[in-house]
């Protein structure tokens, strides 16, 4: 999807790593060295003064990495202390762990061990190989990790006790580390959940083994400059070219969710925006902005004789609508199987009264609403994580998708939007809070409305306006109303060189 980084479980991940190995280009070891010096590399970038560093080394190969940063950091004028465990680690780590001893002791990895003496700890506890919550003196050493939350760690991988597939810890000490060095890809539990927070700055180092993944069906949307491409107009574009968006308003005193929503679909780009209260709410929608087309829709037969206009692209359904409405306008909606967002009331509506949809749906839920739709895989989420895998809102909302056949867009600092198909993407915005405001959510419901009017499929529309919403609200910054959104989304798309 536009040329988003993939994301990779644990479990592609070990088949990449083993598909690499398996070809004969490169070895366990040789990955083992590149993983590690990288990881050094990043910590003498970020601290070029050497000093005092506590190396923890845990029993699998992310132990292993572990060896090989502390060699990498000795080598450099670091202190370096390594604490490891005695029982024999694969070959791979076992050989790493050897080379290390040529250079100085391993002590047991013991709280007793642990020093404030130090200037950093190197978090080569677990990987992407954690099953279980850690316990014993690796629990303990995390604990004593959490009482010193002034001593910066350095996660290889990850933080040691988060799960990598779900971005929820196993264990409650999960280091919260400053810097997280990641290998070849993201992994979900890097951008959902407790995940941003624990890995602190996350930084992807290559090593080589890109050749051999297979091809993701998830990815992190994010912006980058090849989205001028997807964006941009054609020098003799028309607007109908551009589709025309129809949003559908609530009645008297109810109009301000629709207009939001209304704006963001011309800002996005839609050709044509008409919103569509009842005709006694007409007059409140007489204002600016006049590049809003107004009609009114009364009820479910003015819904489908509108609809019978073919240059109507996408539809956007629920915010300020009012329940009532909204279930009587949503079969003729969902007949004309036209591309639409269905939010807010729409989704009230769609719990009380479930009705089958289609792959041109856009479903744009909250956890509360998403809890109402799909009560039974809400509940499995707020079930406490035990073991790896465990469950993640990424699970949840494929299995959402795929059950309901419409793309599922879950709200939320770690926004996650499936299609019915699996194709996913992931985008984090944990640096927005200030965009948990009233009518924020209208704003998205409309840019994904602009978008689907524009031809873009239901996935790419949500992930596209998920990360343009989260821009904007970064431009704006604290302070930030509803309102402000589709004023910036101008000048997102201006440093996009759209
Ligand atoms: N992916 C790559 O290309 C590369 C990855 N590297 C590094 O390797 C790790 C993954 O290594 P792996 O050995 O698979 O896993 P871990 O190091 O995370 O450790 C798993 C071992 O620990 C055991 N385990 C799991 N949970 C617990 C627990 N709670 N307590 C104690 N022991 C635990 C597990 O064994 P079990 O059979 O007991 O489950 C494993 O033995 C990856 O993250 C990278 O850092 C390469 O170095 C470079 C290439
Ligand atoms: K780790």
């Amino acid at each position: 999807m536009f040329d988003w980084p993939q994301i990779q479980t644990t479990a592609q991940m070990r088949a990449t790593e083993s598909a690499a190995m398996a070809s004969g280009a490169v070895s366990g070891v040789q990955l083992m060295q590149r993983a590690g010096m990288a990881v050094a590399g990043q910590i003498r970038l970020r601290w070029p003064k050497p000093g005092r560093a506590t190396v923890l080394c845990g029993p699998g190969n992310n132990g292993g990495d572990g060896y090989v940063i502390a060699r990498h950091l000795h080598r450099a004028g670091w202190a370096v202390r390594v604490l490891g465990l005695d029982n024999t680690p694969g070959p791979d780590a076992d050989a790493m762990k050897r080379d290390w001893r040529a250079l100085g002791p391993i002590r047991p990895l013991t709280p007793q061990q642990m020093s404030a003496e130090c200037d950093l700890v190197v978090d080569a506890l677990f990987g992407t190989g954690l099953t279980r919550a850690p316990d014993g003196d690796i629990a303990r050493i995390l604990g004593w990790l959490q009482g010193h939350p002034s001593l910066p760690v350095v996660a290889v991988d990850c933080p040691s006790g988060l799960c990598m597939d779900s971005g929820r810890p196993l264990h409650a000490a999960a280091p919260r580390c400053q810097l997280t060095v990641a290998f070849d890809s993201l992994k979900p539990g890097h951008l959902l959940a407790q995940g941003p927070r624990l890995c602190g700055r996350l930084v992807i180092e290559d090593i080589g083994i890109a050749p051999w993944r297979d091809a993701s069906t998830l990815h992190r949307a994010t912006l980058h400059p090849g989205l001028n491409k997807v964006l941009g107009k054609q020098p003799d574009s028309h607007k109908y070219g551009s589709g025309h968006a129809l949003i559908v308003a609530g009645g008297r005193g109810k109009g301000g969710a629709a207009q939001l929503a209304a704006q963001a679909a011309l800002r996005i780009g839609a050709g044509l925006v008409t919103i569509c209260p009842p005709d006694a709410a007409l007059p409140e929608h007489a204002g600016a902005p006049w590049a809003l087309m107004r009609q009114s829709i009364d009820d479910a037969a003015d819904l489908s004789q509108t609809l019978a206009d073919p240059r109507i692209s996408a539809i956007c359904l629920g915010p300020g609508c009012g329940v009532d409405r909204a279930a009587q306008l949503l079969p003729p909606l969902l007949a004309s199987g036209r591309a639409c967002v269905l939010d807010a009331d729409a989704l009230t509506a769609l719990s009380e009264h479930p009705r089958a949809l289609h792959a041109n749906c856009v479903l744009t839920p909250h956890m509360g609403e998403f809890a109402r739709l799909f009560p039974d895989l809400a509940q499995a989420l707020n079930t406490p994580a035990k073991t790896g895998p465990a469950l993640s809102k990424l699970h949840i909302t494929r299995q959402a998708a795929a059950r309901c056949g419409a793309t599922v867009l879950l709200k939320g600092a770690d926004t996650v939007m499936a299609a019915p198909d699996g194709q996913a993407a992931i985008h984090s915005a944990f640096d927005t809070p200030f965009l948990a405001t009233a009518g924020a959510g209208d704003v998205l419901s409309g840019l994904i409305a602009g978008l689907l009017a524009r031809g873009q499929t239901p996935v790419a529309a949500a992930a596209l306006a998920a990360t343009l919403h989260s821009a904007a609200a970064r431009h704006i910054g604290p302070g930030l109303i509803a309102d402000d959104i589709p004023q910036a989304i101008p000048r997102i798309l201006r440093d996009l060189n759209v």
